[in-house]
């Protein structure tokens, strides 16, 4: 799969309208006793509105005209009455379906974010964190008023339609006809439209995508993009960005108004017909002309739910490229799954066998080749090498972030294909360069690594790593609120915060990525420690930049070109004079002097 860029549209399946509008609104199934409630309520809002007239007619006509002020007053009474009703049932009718859409839209976003959390790192890699963001937030958003309507709009108009040509034809076939005859009209023209609306929105939404991915990556990088002083070239990307964004925009509402000409087109050119039909076939005239007040009213009494339900097409168009895109990312499976006859990975003791891998991220470049290695429990491994040798591929392999092309990995013994991924990883503690940092307190990040964690099993851990001494001189100690990555605190801090958190879930096989910043020598020494912390009594993988983790390993791996090159200890290595040799001289030999 392509890297999927910012200004990059992102590539969508084609599905059926169809199986899109079944698939979303079966998810208002699970609310069935609501909805009866919501149409019934309708149904006795209709009844009152249809009253109300009535109630006028027998006022005029019957206690104006007699001066029965006392009857004027007791049918105003009446009146007053059954329209506080109908205010507070309106009311009602609002507040059950704002809570039947919420409800859908909750469960959809919550299966979505579910779903998306089991994808692999390659989901991840083919596209900006915005684009994902986009479609949990906006695309889910721009259902709410589609499910609403399709309550409140879709079923009782559509019954209203069906009852009103019922009766029209019932009463007069042949009017009926002419009244209905700009029907196909209204249907092709509707349709044409669509089709085009429809992928205009699409558009638009990607559009949308794009720009949310640029802010998103905006922000994110707002350090470097102010250190760059690079704000004008970024504006220009924003500018550029928005102007796609709104001409999007505006070529798709220009089709939506089209819907309503057509409508009025087709209601137009009917009730033309309809009094044509009426003067020259049917020859009506005056002493029938209560037929044809009748049909006038019967046709606008089914032209007007059309326009309401045409209203509801065109928001269906609207927003269904947002259903799609929401659907397209839970049709999505991920990479890396369980297969049906997966085992569970009992408690292991840490020992990896890599067999004859071979692996590369997409089919063109092989980054690891035919790489074979047996790792006893406990052992220190330090993978060097230059930049891009496949250190970090390696590592990722052993948690089964990717699936290898060939050869086979064990861990104890283990296949890891045929183990539960959660098995598997449960045991394994990773620490990035990263050492990402959530929103929340420091106990609640170091719990991170267990969620059962006791308070005294997190002091622990932070005292193994030398992370206790600065948290108690924080304000709050354990309980200081951390801002969002983790800003406010040091680097060091930072890394020490996530040592206890590797350190808490007490990992059988450790992977750490060193991170390479310098810090200051205190910081660092408690840094150091730290990492030996970790280290001891468990299989680790060092991606060391560290002279003193690399010497302290039991053995180093050297990476170059996907494959190992040299290995043994840090005296053997050097003694062999070879790529590990040059490496130290080239990068510690200063820093060990
Ligand atoms: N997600 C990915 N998709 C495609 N190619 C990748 C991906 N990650 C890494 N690569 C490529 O695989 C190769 C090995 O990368 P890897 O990250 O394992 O190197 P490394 O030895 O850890 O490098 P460094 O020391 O710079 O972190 C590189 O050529 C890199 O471009």
């Amino acid at each position: 799969m392509s890297i999927n860029a910012v200004r990059e549209d992102e590539y969508q399946k084609s599905v059926s309208k169809k199986n899109t509008l079944v698939r979303l609104f079966s998810y208002m199934l699970a609310y069935k006793l609501p909805i009866l409630a919501v149409l019934f309520i309708m149904l006795i809002t209709v009844a009152i509105s249809i009253v109300n007239p009535l109630i006028l007619e027998r006022a005029v006509d019957f206690h104006i005209a007699n001066k029965d002020m006392r009857g004027l007053f007791i049918l105003g009474a009446f009146a007053v009455g059954l329209n506080i009703i109908f205010i507070l049932l309106v009311k009602l009718r609002m507040y059950l379906m704002a809570k039947i859409s919420n409800e859908v839209l909750l469960t959809i976003r919550q299966e979505l974010y579910t779903h998306i959390q089991k994808l692999s790192f390659s989901f991840f890699d083919s596209r900006p964190t915005g684009k994902i963001l986009a479609r949990i937030i906006g695309d889910v958003n721009s259902l709410k008023d589609v499910l609403s309507n399709s309550v409140t709009t879709l079923i009782p108009d559509f019954v209203t339609i069906c009852a009103v040509v019922t009766i029209m034809v019932l009463k007069n076939w042949r009017l009926a006809i002419a009244s209905l005859i700009t029907l196909p009209v209204m249907i092709f023209g509707l349709s044409f439209i669509q089709t085009r609306s429809h992928k205009r929105w699409q558009l638009h939404r990607k559009k949308s995508s794009n720009l949310n991915a640029f802010i998103h990556e905006d922000l994110s990088g707002m350090r470097i993009v102010q250190s760059f002083t690079a704000e004008d070239e970024t504006e220009e990307n924003f500018d550029f960005l928005l102007k796609e964004h709104r001409d999007s925009f505006v070529s798709a509402v220009r089709l939506n108004d089209a819907f309503g000409s057509v409508i009025d087109f087709s209601w137009g050119v009917g009730s033309f017909c309809m009094y044509l039909a009426a003067i020259t076939i049917l020859g009506i005239g005056k002493e029938n002309v209560g037929t044809l007040v009748a049909f006038a009213y019967f046709s606008s009494m089914f032209w007007h739910p059309i326009m309401n339900l045409s209203n509801f097409y065109n928001q269906l168009i609207t927003n269904i490229s947002g259903a799609e895109r929401i659907f397209d990312i839970m049709d999505t499976q991920p990479e890396i799954a369980d297969s049906d006859t997966v085992t569970e990975l009992p408690e292991i003791r840490g020992e990896v066998r890599f067999d004859h891998v071979s692996f590369a991220y997409d089919e063109d470049t092989k980054v690891l080749n035919d790489v074979s290695f047996q790792i006893k429990p406990g052992e220190t491994i330090a993978l060097v090498g230059p930049t891009g040798a496949g250190k970090t591929t390696i590592v990722n392999l052993i948690s089964r972030f990717y699936d290898i092309q060939q050869g086979n990995i064990y861990i104890d013994g283990y296949n890891i294909k045929e183990v539960s991924i959660e098995s598997l990883r449960k045991q394994m503690g990773i620490m990035t360069q990263d050492n990402f940092l959530f929103s929340g307190t420091i106990a609640d990040n170091i719990r991170y690594g267990k969620l059962d964690a006791t308070d005294e099993e997190i002091i622990a851990a932070a005292k193994a790593v030398n992370a206790h001494d600065f948290i108690m001189k924080m304000e709050k100690g354990y309980e200081t609120e951390l801002k969002e990555r983790g800003a406010g605190l040091s680097i060091g801090q930072r890394q020490l915060l996530a040592f206890a958190r590797t350190m808490v879930s007490m990992p059988k096989i450790l992977i750490l990525d060193e991170a390479t910043s310098s810090i200051d020598t205190h910081t660092e020494l408690l840094v150091q420690q730290g990492i030996e912390a970790l280290l001891k009594g468990r299989t680790s993988f060092v991606i060391a930049h560290r002279l003193s983790t690399i010497r302290k390993a039991d053995r180093i791996f050297v990476i170059d070109d996907g494959q190992i090159l040299e290995q043994g200890s840090s005296d053997e290595l050097i003694a062999k004079k070879g790529l590990y040799y040059n490496l130290y001289m080239a990068q510690f030999k200063n820093i060990e002097a």
